[in-house]
């Protein structure tokens, strides 16, 4: 049993075309910058938005699409957003029991089911509670409770922890993603946050402008990012270049002139990848067994922890890169932005693989 979609709504002059699958008891997680598309595709899911092309199928069963537009109401959805929207007049466990309750269950069993939930969610203590009186982190859990007593069959989370604050989040996460291993049904969850996408999802997809620019395991995504952005989100300096297409090069060439990686350059078209801790810098041009080496001026220095992430623009094109080196390594080449020096890559850090 699965959810076969292709949502098509037209956003102005954007169009959202996002094709989505999941299994039971699997998590697919939808990220995107701003505007992207990814609320737009997850409502369209839920039916707060009409198709304008594609279809939403779950279990063999039209939702939308085909002359279809099941509402909301009759689409087996739970749906938590950012701001929970818990009913500030009620307690925790009436609240939670309003999903049941509202699909026609007798109150004693929907009380039973919303209590079941609670507990499972860690949260069984604060049935009696009003919203005013739970923590952020706590109306959250209930607020997830809420979509699932009614036991959805596609489970829709979009963006459920961006409004938390960072020391609730963690907590948050790790109760999500315990009751979401327990859950028979499938999900779809949006997010920015690359680790909300990587503790949650079996699965990602990436929308830039309404279209899917990557998708895989987490795994594979974060070792051969395909697209810049995706580069960006875990965390990888990503290259565009261009190999012999023989076999035989053992360099890409790129905006940064040729680069030396571990996979030879064998691929015409090639995408070639390197983590910023694989970056060393120095005041002089390095002589040894680096074999990527390039005069490099740095754009700006973020210190994090006993790190530093440093901006850097490199090469003749200027080609952002980022590297990350020890705050030590700041202090003793004096970096600031406007500092001119080398930065290397040995070839054993560097991958490359087909574009
Ligand atoms: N009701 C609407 N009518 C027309 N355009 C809309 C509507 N809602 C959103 N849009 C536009 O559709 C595009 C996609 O918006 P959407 O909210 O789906 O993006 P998103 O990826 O979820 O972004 P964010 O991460 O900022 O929430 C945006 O350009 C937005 O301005």
């Amino acid at each position: 049993m699965s959810l076969d979609a292709l949502v098509r709504v037209r956003r102005g002059v954007m169009t959202v075309e996002v094709p989505l699958a999941v299994d039971d008891g699997r998590v697919v997680a939808v990220l995107g910058p701003n505007g992207a598309g990814k609320t737009t595709a997850l409502h369209a899911l839920a039916g707060l938005v009409p198709l304008d092309g594609g279809h939403v199928r779950v279990d063999g069963a039209t939702w939308a699409g085909d002359g279809v537009h099941r509402a909301p109401e009759d689409r087996a959805v739970g749906l938590l957003a950012a701001d929970h929207l818990l009913f500030p007049h009620l307690g925790a466990l009436a609240n939670v029991a309003f999903g049941p309750r509202s699909r026609g269950v007798d109150r004693r069993s929907a009380e039973r089911r919303a209590r079941e939930e609670l507990d499972a969610l860690g949260v069984g203590d604060l049935a009696g509670r009003r919203p005013s009186a739970l923590s952020h982190g706590q109306a959250q859990r209930v607020a997830l409770a809420r979509a699932l007593a009614t036991d959805p069959r596609l489970l829709l989370l979009d963006e459920p922890l961006s409004a938390l604050d960072p020391a609730t989040r963690p907590h948050v996460r790790a109760g999500l993603a315990a009751r979401l291993r327990a859950y028979a049904g499938m999900t779809v969850v949006v997010t920015h946050d690359p680790l909300d996408a990587l503790t949650l999802a079996d699965h990602l997809v990436f929308v830039e402008d309404g279209r899917v620019v990557q998708e895989g395991s987490p795994a594979e995504v974060v070792q051969r990012p395909r697209d810049p952005y995706v580069a960006q989100v875990v965390g990888l300096n990503l290259l565009a270049g261009v190999g012999s297409g023989t076999g035989a090069g053992d360099a890409v060439t790129t905006a940064l002139g040729p680069v030396v990686t571990r996979d030879g350059g064998a691929d015409r078209d090639a995408w070639v990848a390197f983590a910023p801790s694989a970056v060393a810098l120095y005041d002089e041009r390095p002589h040894g067994s680096t074999r990527n080496v390039w005069s490099a001026t740095v754009g700006s220095v973020e210190l994090v922890g006993q790190s530093a992430r440093v901006r850097l623009l490199v090469g003749a094109a200027q080609t952002p890169l980022v590297a990350e080196v020890t705050a030590g390594s700041v202090a003793g080449l004096r970096l600031q932005a406007g500092t001119r020096l080398w930065a290397g890559v040995k070839a054993s850090e560097v991958t490359s693989y087909p574009r």
